[in-house]
């Protein structure tokens, strides 16, 4: 049994969820693991001297229960996925070796948090144009809701800084065009993936 780490990671409303659920639907034995569902409440937020709640900072989230579930995945992925209601489709006629499970991250600041970043194998990060990503993020409501100016006064500076950061500490980042079409961002990272999974089986 092998297992295999990919993280989608990209700036707010630039694809990472859309092109993760396809991934997830077209990779036998993969789950999805998002950065989002580990945001803390909103009263555990920091507030800036703007009187902005600084959720684009990983002190917002609960990196130690997204770590502690990949654990979970690590120790047993075939037991994860089936307790959380996933099929797991093993290849009962080929090899134990064979089965390659395959966990997609994603999420905004993934590579920023050096203990994931270390446990991802491929990494690809979407990027849109400042305009675009404004535009998406307008129409978009999250829980609780932007503020007005939010996106220019939180949230764009926060990616800046940690796009920056990220440039320093993280090599090994395939940087994918968000503006190309669902399908074609689908079909390149597919193809990259499933070549992963096939060097990893005759590896073993
Ligand atoms: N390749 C794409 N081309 C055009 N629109 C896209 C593309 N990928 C995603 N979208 C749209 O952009 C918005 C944000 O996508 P989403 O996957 O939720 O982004 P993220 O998870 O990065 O925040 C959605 O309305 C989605 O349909
Ligand atoms: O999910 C939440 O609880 C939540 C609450 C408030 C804000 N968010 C926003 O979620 C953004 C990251 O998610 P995403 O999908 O846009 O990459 C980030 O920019 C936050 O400002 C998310």
């Amino acid at each position: 049994m092998r297992t295999l780490v990919i993280g989608i990671g990209g700036m707010t409303n630039a694809g990472k969820s859309t092109l993760s659920s396809s991934l997830h639907l077209q990779i036998p034995n993969s789950c999805i693991m998002a950065q989002d569902d580990f945001f803390k409440e909103d009263s555990m937020i920091a507030v800036d001297s703007n009187g902005f709640k600084q959720y684009d900072v990983l002190d917002a989230l609960h990196m130690d229960r997204i770590m502690s579930e990949i654990e979970l995945w690590q120790k047993n992925p075939g037991s994860f996925l089936l307790s959380h209601g996933l099929r797991t489709q093993c290849s009962s006629t080929s090899e134990d070796s064979e089965n390659v499970f395959v966990l997609i991250v994603e999420g905004f600041l993934i590579f920023n948090y050096k203990p994931l970043n270390e446990l991802i194998d491929k990494r690809y990060f979407l990027e849109i144009p400042y305009d675009i990503c404004k535009e998406r993020r307008g129409s978009r409501i999250y829980t609780p809701p932007d503020p007005p100016g939010y996106f220019d006064g939180h949230v764009w500076p926060m990616y800046l800084k940690h796009r920056q950061e990220m440039e320093y500490t993280v090599s090994d980042i395939d940087f994918l065009n968000g503006l190309e079409s669902k399908e074609d961002l689908l079909d390149y990272v597919y193809a990259d993936v499933t070549q992963e999974i096939q060097r990893l089986i005759r590896d073993d």
